[in-house]
């Protein structure tokens, strides 16, 4: 087992052994204090660009559930196709797995999908560092050669770029699935969806870097669901619902997303549901603006209080940006509040069917609590 070291911007220093694909890499360091869920984490493409650290100690001892596809293109245990964050950082890694599930270990797949594994790491000490210093930028090095790490950047990267697909999908709540090219026109396009089936209420999700629970939660609720790129207008097109996805990154660099959405708005009646990346993208759109946290909220249970109730849910998070509640318009209040730190978890319109939630009704991995929120939007339709 190599040495490496995890060296962040601030020059602190954390030496550990590798047990996944041996490459230098950097991006931004953060840590996730959820106790399992490392196959759905690693594959949510909202971590494009990071280093995830899990503050849970014992890591790898459930191993890893088989890629297997549904018919429909959707990966049936994973959140997309493939590990999105850049690098692993734990802190006793179980070489032993057991599992109902389990085809392969945590140190096999990351192998395979060339993503480093680290492990031998003082994931408490990491954290403190972190939530002082707030998130930082960090790199891992091999044997001590700080010299051959790619360079990075996060801030004011457009990852949601890299992660979101390039053609449009169109699900049926049966199971199947159908590829259609952007450069198809509106009229192509709307004679198209309905010969696939007219017999579903049609949701565009607009996807900034979708995990797959999230179009699994709609299909289940019997809605079609278009998905289409991050920055693709689908104003032409005929349909009921408009769906806004979580995603990496930087809110402000998807300003294309921000812009259609407000195009949407036109149309007081449509109704709108975002999630995470969703929430501020809607939120953007609605005015408000957008900063970020010091540190983030990773974790399974987030406390959130829906706003003019006594309901509090604990919800599945991964986000680094929040919403400022001092910016939202006049005819915009906040819908759900952190109760850890008082942060804007969702927004909703005070006339118009439109809200989002900053967290993850989805899950996977995490409470299903929030999950009804995907009936109130179907309910919507
Ligand atoms: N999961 C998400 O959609 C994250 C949104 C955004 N990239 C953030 O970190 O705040």
């Amino acid at each position: 087992m190599r040495n490496v070291t995890l060296i962040l911007d601030d020059g602190s220093r954390f030496s550990g052994k590798s047990f996944g694909y041996e490459k230098p890499v950097a991006g931004e360091v953060v840590f996730n204090t959820a106790m399992t869920g490392y196959p759905e984490s690693l594959t949510d493409p909202s971590y494009a660009g990071q280093l995830m650290t899990l503050t849970y100690p014992l890591v790898g001892n459930y191993g890893v559930p088989p890629f297997t596809i549904e018919p429909n293109g959707l990966a049936t245990f994973m959140e997309s196709e493939k590990i999105h964050a850049e690098a692993i950082i734990v802190s006793d890694y179980s070489y032993e797995y057991s599992h109902w599930n389990a085809v392969e270990s945590l140190g096999d797949w990351l192998k395979r999908e060339q993503i480093p594994g680290i492990t031998g790491i003082d994931t408490r000490e990491l954290t403190k560092v972190l939530r002082e210093h707030g998130v930082m930028m960090g790199k891992i090095v091999f044997d001590d050669e700080p010299d051959n790490v790619p360079e990075a950047a996060y801030a004011g990267v457009n990852y949601v770029d890299r992660v979101s697909c390039k053609e449009i999908i169109c699900y049926l709540p049966a199971g199947t699935s159908q590829t259609f090219s952007v450069n198809s026109s509106y009229a192509q396009l709307n004679s198209q969806f309905s010969t696939f089936n007219s017999q579903f209420k049609k949701v565009v999700l607009v996807d900034c870097g979708v995990k797959t629970n999230i179009i699994r939660c709609l299909l289940k609720r019997n809605v079609e669901v278009i998905r289409v790129p991050w920055d693709y207008d689908y104003n032409g097109l005929e349909f009921d619902g408009l769906f806004i996805s979580n995603g990496p990154g930087d809110p402000d660099t998807c300003d294309a997303a921000v812009q259609n959405i407000r195009k949407a708005m036109a149309n007081e009646k449509l109704p709108i549901f975002g999630i995470c990346m969703g929430n501020q993208l809607l939120s953007k759109a609605g005015g408000a603006k957008i900063y970020k946290l010091k540190y983030g909220h990773r974790s399974h249970n987030q406390p959130v209080r829906m706003l003019g109730t006594e309901r509090c849910f604990i919800t599945s998070q991964n986000h680094g940006y929040a919403v400022d509640n001092n910016t939202l318009s006049a005819d915009w209040e906040p819908l759900f509040i952190n109760m850890n730190d008082g942060s804007n978890e969702g927004i909703k319109h005070k006339k118009n069917p439109w809200f989002s939630a900053q967290f993850h009704p989805e899950a996977a991995s995490g409470p299903t609590d929030t999950e009804f929120l995907f009936d109130e939007f179907v309910k919507l339709l």
